[in-house]
């Protein structure tokens, strides 16, 4: 394994990489032409291989598989994903001196050890492509100079990939070439071909760096995406119990007011989703939301300050070589939560009282969003990528919540994610106690018990100034704008 690339180079090049962020325009894409009659060879069929093969077939490109041996002996899922759906599926020694494009999807954990065996056996002046840069930007993986390097992250979990797609859309994807290896300056529209290929230019494709998608992505999905979302859903089903909520009611109302409440969110930012609430319940929402941040800023910056320094990625690549002790013993603890093993109510909840008894989720919501954006923003991380890395990105976890609580949450989403977002809620919990103490079955549960929903003006105007005026809503409003085709969940 190399060197931390990031901490190799100087301050200047860091800035520039870190700030790489540019909206492209439509015009900018001509299809998936430049891919055309090309070999593509996807090693792994997983979360992200399964859902983007498919769309690249969809889209009249050449896609097979390449497995690792044990994973064809043994009929895995990945062996059943890919053959199940017609594909050809070949060893490395089969398939990979074939491929113009070969596509790693596999574990960020894995990549070294993929790398290593895929390199020798790639063609002279192939190109090689990843989804998330960690192997390139935290390990310094050093690629063949004559092969070139690309990525192309879409900003969504692999089902809904998937999913959009099939809608006649995408998600949003950020695409980048690696510096040190473009060596015929062709980088760029491979990846602007494979973007179109997975739909993601319908959705809004960033120019963006490995640097800056590593650096954005992971401080995104520990701290709101699945962070927030799995100490929210601990803490509210928690209290709720402690207050008397029914424990089915309690568990119906975290499990799908996420998604419910985010589904506000997408359609007109925070703004939308704070309108949602009624004039008392949005004052005492935003109060919340501000203690939330109060309380939360120094473990956000916490987040990013390690993930800038690369200590975050040493200490994962520790628990790797440990044979993820860590991530294990977390994942087993939150299946034993009580929220994880509670059993929704078969009532219906109406969908206004998600926002209703749901005032606290809607402040966590809130809280962490804007603090997300805002710290990846302050740490010279360009807007747009920061967006779609809190609020963008939100509603698509929540969905995952929706199906199958935390769990179904922390096995689409990658290993990376899954261990950042246990991290954050280790230290978040306890970081919430005294604040969680005196809250009520008023703000998580129930409603407000108001005797009238009079407000007093100035505190309206005010709170209404302050859920508009913030950076997040001013892109939101901007990159939503070229969201047209947006669907509302089914
Ligand atoms: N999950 C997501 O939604 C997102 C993921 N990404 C990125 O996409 C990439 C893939 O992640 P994800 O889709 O979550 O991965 P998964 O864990 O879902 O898929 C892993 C695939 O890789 C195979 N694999 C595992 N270990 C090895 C190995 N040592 N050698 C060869 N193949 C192996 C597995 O098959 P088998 O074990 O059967 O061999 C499986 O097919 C990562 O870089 C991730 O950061 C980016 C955006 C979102
Ligand atoms: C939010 C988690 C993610 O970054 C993603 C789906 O985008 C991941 O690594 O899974
Ligand atoms: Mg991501
Ligand atoms: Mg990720």
């Amino acid at each position: 394994m190399g060197q931390n690339y990031f901490n190799t180079l100087p301050l200047r090049r860091q800035l520039e990489e870190l700030s790489q962020c540019r909206f492209m325009d439509s015009s900018e894409f001509k299809g998936v032409e430049a891919l055309k009659g090309k070999k593509i060879v996807i090693v792994g069929c997983g979360s992200q291989g399964l859902h983007q093969g498919l769309n690249l077939r969809d889209s009249g490109l050449d896609v097979s598989y390449t497995l690792r041996d044990a994973a064809i002996e043994e009929k895995r899922q990945s062996w059943k994903n890919a053959t199940e759906n017609k594909f050809s599926v070949g060893t490395y020694e089969e398939m990979i001196p074939q491929a113009d494009l070969l596509i790693n999807l596999t574990p960020d954990k894995q990549h070294t050890n993929v790398i290593e065996s895929v390199m020798p056996l790639m063609k002279q002046d192939a190109c090689l492509s990843y989804s998330h840069g960690f192997n390139i930007v935290e390990e310094g993986m050093q690629i063949r100079k004559d092969l070139t390097v690309i990525m192309v992250a879409p900003k969504s979990p692999g089902t809904e990939v998937r999913e959009e797609y099939k809608r006649g859309f995408g998600v949003p994807t950020l695409i980048a070439v690696h510096k040190e290896n473009d060596p015929r300056g062709e980088g760029m529209e491979l990846a602007k071909a494979y973007a179109c290929g997975t739909g993601g230019d319908r959705a809004g494709v960033l120019h963006s760096s490995f640097v800056a998608e590593v650096k954005s992505d992971l401080m995104g999905e520990q701290t709101i995406l699945c962070g927030v979302l799995q100490t929210g859903s601990l803490l509210c089903y928690d209290k709720m119990i402690e207050t008397g909520v029914p424990p089915e009611y309690a568990s119906k109302l975290v499990q799908y007011g996420w998604e419910t409440i985010t589904e506000a969110l997408k359609h007109g930012g925070v703004t939308n989703m704070m309108d949602r609430l009624s004039n008392p319940e949005k004052i005492v929402a935003q109060e919340l939301c501000e203690e939330l941040k109060t309380i939360l800023t120094p473990l956000f910056n916490q987040h990013m300050d390690n993930i800038m320094s690369g200590e975050f990625s040493k200490t994962m690549m520790e628990d790797w070589a440990n044979d993820d002790a860590n991530l294990l013993k977390w994942r087993e603890e939150t299946s034993q939560t009580a929220f994880e093993q509670s059993t929704p109510t078969d009532q219906e909840i109406p969908e206004q009282a998600y926002f209703d008894n749901g005032v606290l989720m809607v402040a966590f919501v809130k809280a962490g969003v804007e603090l997300a954006f805002d710290t990846m923003v302050s740490t010279g991380i360009g807007e747009e990528s920061a967006y779609y890395e809190s609020l963008h990105e939100l509603p698509l976890i929540a969905n995952l919540v929706a199906r199958k609580k935390l769990y179904e949450m922390n096995v689409v989403i990658s290993d990376t994610a899954e261990y950042g977002c246990y991290l954050f809620n280790h230290k978040a919990v306890p970081l919430l106690c005294d604040f969680m103490k005196k809250l009520d079955i008023d703000v998580i549960g129930k409603g407000l018990t108001v005797e009238t929903n009079g407000v007093d003006n100035i505190k309206l105007i005010k709170t209404n100034e302050a859920i508009r005026s913030t950076g997040v809503e001013r892109i939101g409003k901007k990159l939503r704008g070229y969201m047209g085709a947006m669907k509302p969940i089914s």
